[in-house]
Order: structure tokens, then sequence, then C-alpha cells
């Protein structure tokens, strides 16, 4: 467990999940999110990664362990998932403003905040769109804007571009990766692209079936240009964590589920 000031965003400690059928998908898993910090879980299909988050965001619990999070975390909490999961009967803008208006800001307030949001996603004049008029991207961008807009403390991803083309893909990382720059919030953020998890990461757990198999460092400060993507460093961190993802893999066998118990 990183020693450090400030209390963790998020704790995972010791964390297992035994699923009702038996099936083991955590085997005693630890890791933290420090405030302001980036944190990506990589690994296999069927490792582990969405049931981590599931427990990080409370809608799930472990079997054994513990899960921890500062009271401004739980207080409050950003969720990005693969499908934008927006409403169709309702605009883009009207998406944006829902968190806002459960919690009960006033009208006036909702709006600039969903506006600002919008903007921030480069989105400003897409806010009267339904959902079904916008492209992937698009639907993509104002599920972030929804999920920023109340300003989370901290923020939980599975695998929001994975349903996305490739250009689209790579300029949602910049976007991300500026929103993150400039916010500053606590996330968690689950990837099979290793290269994603590197332009963004502060931190990148390597998984195994059931495990937290390695960790790796990412040294560059944010905000971190586009252009860092095309270099030789960049090239060379992102094979590393491959070679480790391999061997997280392999030393559980090639059968995907052997290395874990039923
Ligand atoms: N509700 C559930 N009941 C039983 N087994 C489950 C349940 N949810 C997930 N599992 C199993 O737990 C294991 C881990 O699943 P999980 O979805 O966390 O993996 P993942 O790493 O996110 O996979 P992917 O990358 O394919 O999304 C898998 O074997 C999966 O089949």
């Amino acid at each position: 467990m990183p020693a450090g000031p400030s209390t963790p965003a998020l704790a995972l400690r010791h964390v297992t999940k035994v699923f009702e059928d038996g099936t083991r998908a955590l085997e005693d898993v630890s890791f933290t999110v420090d405030p302001g910090e980036l944190v990506s879980l990589v690994g296999p299909s069927g490792c582990g990664k969405t049931t981590a988050l599931r427990i990080a965001a409370g809608l799930e619990t472990p079997t054994d362990g513990d899960v921890e999070r500062s009271a401004a975390a739980s207080a409050n909490l950003g969720f990005v998932f693969q499908d934008a999961t927006l409403l169709e009967w309702r605009t883009a803008r009207s998406n944006v403003e829902l968190l806002p208006e459960l919690r009960g800001v006033p009208a006036a307030e909702r709006r600039a905040r969903a506006e600002a949001a919008l903007a921030s996603v480069g989105l400003s004049d897409a806010g009267a769109k339904r959902p079904r008029q916008l492209s992937g991207g698009m639907r993509m961008r104002v599920s972030i804007a929804r999920a920023l807009v109340s300003e989370p403390e901290l923020a939980l991803f599975d695998e929001p571009f994975g349903a996305l083309d490739e250009l689209t893909r790579l300029s949602l990382q910049v976007l991300l990766q500026d929103l993150f720059a400039a916010a500053r919030f606590a996330a968690l953020f689950i990837t099979h692209s290793v290269a994603e998890a590197v332009y963004l990461s502060d931190r990148v757990l390597v998984m195994g079936l059931g495990r937290i198999a390695d960790e790796v460092v990412v040294p560059w400060a944010h905000p971190r240009a586009p252009e860092l993507r095309y270099t030789a460093e960049f090239a060379a961190l992102v094979g590393e964590v491959s070679g480790r993802l391999e061997s997280a893999g392999a030393s559980i066998g090639d059968d995907p589920r052997a290395g874990v118990t039923r």
C-alpha cells in the first residue's frame, strides 16, 4: 500500500469476490487510487476488471476484504460505461442535467453547469439534440459530460472507448486527458488497450485472472501532449506493460480460467 499524506479516494483491501454460482472473480485484490490520480486496470477478458470497478462503486459487495472510499468520493462519484446509456427521450443537455436535477440543483444553475460541461467536451452546439441524432463518439462525449458535470471526486470508467472506431477513440483519449489534467479527479479506468492505459494513467495495474499481477508507474506529468503517443519512449513503456501482461497471463496457463479455483 503506497504511503502518502492524503487519504486515498478509493482503497480495495484484500478483496475476494465469489459469485453465487461459485465463480471466484477476485482473489485477495488490493490497490488504492489517490486523490487526483488516474489508475488503469488492464488484463485479459474475464480477469475481474469490471467486478473490481463494481465493487469500487458499491454496486457489488466483496465476499471478503474491505472497500473504502473517502467521504468526498462517496458523496460525489461519476460513472462512464462502454455504452453511453443516455436517456433517448431527453436532449443531450437534459441528459447532462439529470444528476444535478436529482440532487435538487436549481434549474438555471444546472442548465449553466450542463452547458459548461457540454462545451468542455466540444459539444456546445449539440445540447438540443436527442441521443439518436448523435454519432457514437458524440454520445460518449455526452456521457463524459454527464459524469463530470458534478465535478466528481472519484470517476469510474468501464472500457468507455471500447465500442468506438480507432480515430474517435484516439481523439477521446486526448479529450479525457485534457479534462483530467484540468480537473484532477481521482479515476479508475478499465481498458483493453495498453496504449490507452499508458497515455492516460499515472499507474497501470496489470491483472492476471482474479488478481493484480503487476504495477507500472507512468512517469510523465499531466497535461500530456497527444504526440507523446508517437514517441519512442512511449512505445517502450507500452511494450513493457504488454510484456508484463503476457507474463501475468502465462503464469496461469492458456486456459482462460485455469488460474482461478472454483
Ligand atoms: N454476476 C455474476 N455472476 C457470476 N459470475 C460473474 C458475474 N459477473 C461476472 N462474473 C464472472 O466473473 C469473472 C470476472 O468477470 P468481469 O466481468 O469482472 O471480467 P472483466 O475482466 O471485466 O472481463 P471483460 O474484459 O471481458 O469485460 C468472469 O468469469 C465472469 O464470467
